[in-house]
């Protein structure tokens, strides 16, 4: 976990934030990685221990992702409240991130138990999308020889992950640096994500690959939404056929 003597932290910190090698174990990343941690631990008990309110565990959450804007003020009933605070990710379980604030969820993202982000770059998840148990977004990559890999001295990469809105990952996934998957995707459960995926496909296996196609008929605004999903208007409408390979 060393790093060179003569390394300047703010252009460490602008290759990280161009893809470019830098070093994880500079001071300035391992204290935001230990505040992140800290942040994940206190997320994590609550989410777990099962007395938590909702809005208790929306701050936690915020906390964790560095979301500074301020939440609505509560209302009178905890089910009142519960719906206020619809649009807000709902994680079963516990979750790990490296830094949180790279980390960008539309509304009502579902994370299902044991989910990993490794943001190192911006992860964007779209709207609506479900993320079955044990999933993994590694964000992170390091260099193929060896001798420049170095262990815990040597340089590292990131690269960014985006998601589209109402997709649905099984569980097991792993989503590999770089990968940007469209909208409306299943990934069937223990898949590897290699490659980017285009809208509107189920994939699944190590590789990836397509096994259904769905031919978007329709595809709208709903007309009518459930009162719980006013916080962020209607939700997507689609009318779907699944198509054979
Ligand atoms: C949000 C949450 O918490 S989710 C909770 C956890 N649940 C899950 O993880 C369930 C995930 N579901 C799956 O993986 C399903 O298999 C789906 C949705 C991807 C596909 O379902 P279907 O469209 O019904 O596919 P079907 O079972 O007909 O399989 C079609 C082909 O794809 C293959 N296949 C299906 N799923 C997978 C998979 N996960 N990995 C590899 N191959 C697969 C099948 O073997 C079959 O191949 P064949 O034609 O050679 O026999």
């Amino acid at each position: 976990m060393v790093v060179p003597d003569t390394l300047d932290l703010v252009e460490n910190r602008r290759r990280m934030r161009a893809g470019e090698l830098y070093y994880t174990f500079a001071s300035d990343l391992v204290a935001e990685r230990e505040r992140c941690m800290a942040a994940c631990r206190a997320f994590n008990l609550l989410s777990t221990g099962g007395e938590a309110s909702r809005r208790e565990r929306v701050e936690a959450w915020k906390t964790m992702v560095g979301d500074t804007t301020p939440l609505p003020p509560p209302v009178p009933t905890p089910e009142e409240d519960t719906i206020l605070l619809n649009d807000y990710p709902v994680v079963e379980g516990q979750v790990k991130f490296d830094y949180g604030y790279n980390c960008k969820f539309g509304p009502q993202v579902y994370i299902n138990n044991a989910c990993t982000f490794l943001d190192i770059l911006p992860i964007t998840i779209g709207a609506r999308t479900l993320i079955g148990p044990n999933c993994a977004f590694y964000g992170a990559t390091h260099p193929l020889d060896p001798t420049l890999r170095d262990g815990t001295s040597g340089p590292e990469a990131g690269k960014p992950i985006t998601i589209g809105p109402d997709c649905w990952f099984g569980g097991s996934v792993v989503v590999l640096p770089g990968v940007t998957i469209g909208r409306g995707v299943t990934v069937g459960a223990g898949s590897v994500v290699t490659r980017d995926v285009g809208d509107f496909v189920v994939v699944a296996g190590n590789p990836a690959r397509v096994i259904r196609r769905l031919e978007v008929v329709v595809e709208g605004r709903a007309a009518v939404t459930s009162p719980v999903a006013s916080n962020s208007g209607p939700s997507m409408c689609y009318i779907t056929t699944v198509q054979p390979l």
